[in-house]
């Protein structure tokens, strides 16, 4: 088969520069296109370059439409009003969408929902081995004990995320609700201040940190009487999330049309 010619969205983000260089490394893959926002002042720089790379004679271009003319998918880690606007031309073009970007509301998953009788879309808050091999065991330690442990999700990141909860810790809630048997939308406690009264039993609580350069970090607190488990994932590299987009985008190129998870790409669904 063909390299996959990957466009690569936010190219000039720090998640875009580890996908350049993901996908510069990665045999049977190719960097078709960097995209990036029109108001951005590195349009028209070499995305290699960018990448810390030698130049690719790839230039940061607004114009997915133009780009996707040459592409079989698009790797897109910006922001939801760049993705829901690529949603719709990726879907036109037939691409593969790989979609990493967080802080998506019910709507923006609703459109992305609504082309993928038709489109291949892989979305995830979280393209790691790890954190979705964390979300199974949740899933599974969820299961197995009663509302009698109460289930806190702390997450850090670093200091410029403008989103919370994180991505992850959404999708480490969606898999202790699953595992339990609960709707995490009716059973989230979010943002905590003030007299906030007694903790509601049932509820899945959050808590985000901000400071420093921290990749990811989360923990799933399982707090019962008079024992607790923790279980953790840390973050050191975002190359852990570049190539786990890119095994999405390779793998998505054999799929048909559908709303896929990284579950899927890693056959973890059934656990
Ligand atoms: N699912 C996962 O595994 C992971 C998800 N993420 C998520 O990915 C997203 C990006 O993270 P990160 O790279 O750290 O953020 P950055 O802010 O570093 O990068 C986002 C990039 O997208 C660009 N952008 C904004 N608007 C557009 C547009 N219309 N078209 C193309 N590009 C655009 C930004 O440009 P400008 O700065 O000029 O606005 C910026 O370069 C976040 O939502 C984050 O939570 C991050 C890591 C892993
Ligand atoms: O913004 C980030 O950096 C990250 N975002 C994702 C999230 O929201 O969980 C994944 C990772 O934790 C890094």
């Amino acid at each position: 088969m063909s390299d996959m010619r990957l466009i690569v969205a936010g190219a000039g983000g720090r998640m875009g520069r580890a996908l350049i260089r993901a996908i510069t490394e990665t045999p049977g893959a190719v960097v078709a296109g960097a995209l990036e926002a029109p108001t951005s002042p590195l349009l028209g720089q070499d995305a290699g370059t960018l990448a810390g790379l030698p130049p690719s004679g790839v230039k940061l271009s607004p114009d997915l439409w133009a780009l996707s003319a040459e592409a079989d998918g698009i790797v897109d880690f910006t922001v939801p009003e760049a993705t829901i606007a690529n949603v719709a031309i990726a879907a036109q073009r037939g691409l593969v969408h790989v979609i990493g970007t967080t802080g998506l509301t019910a709507s923006d998953e609703a459109v992305i929902k609504s082309v993928t009788s038709r489109a291949i879309v892989v979305k995830s808050g979280n393209m790691s081995l790890g954190v979705n091999l964390l979300a199974a065991l949740v899933k599974r330690v969820a299961r197995s004990l009663d509302a009698g442990f109460d289930i806190e999700i702390v997450e850090m990141h670093h200091k410029a995320k403008v989103d919370a909860p994180s991505g992850t810790a959404l999708l480490l809630g969606e898999a202790a609700a699953a595992g339990r048997g609960i709707e995490l939308a009716t059973h989230s406690a979010r943002g905590r201040d003030g007299v906030t009264g007694a903790r509601k039993s049932g509820d899945i609580g959050f808590a985000s940190l901000r400071g420093g350069t921290v990749t990811g970090d989360h923990t799933v607190i399982f707090a019962g009487p008079y024992e607790r488990i923790e279980l953790t994932h840390k973050a050191e590299d975002r190359m852990i999330f570049a190539h786990g987009a890119l095994k999405a985008a390779l793998w998505a190129r054999d799929q048909g049309p559908g709303l896929y998870s990284m579950a899927d790409v890693l056959g973890l669904s059934d656990i």
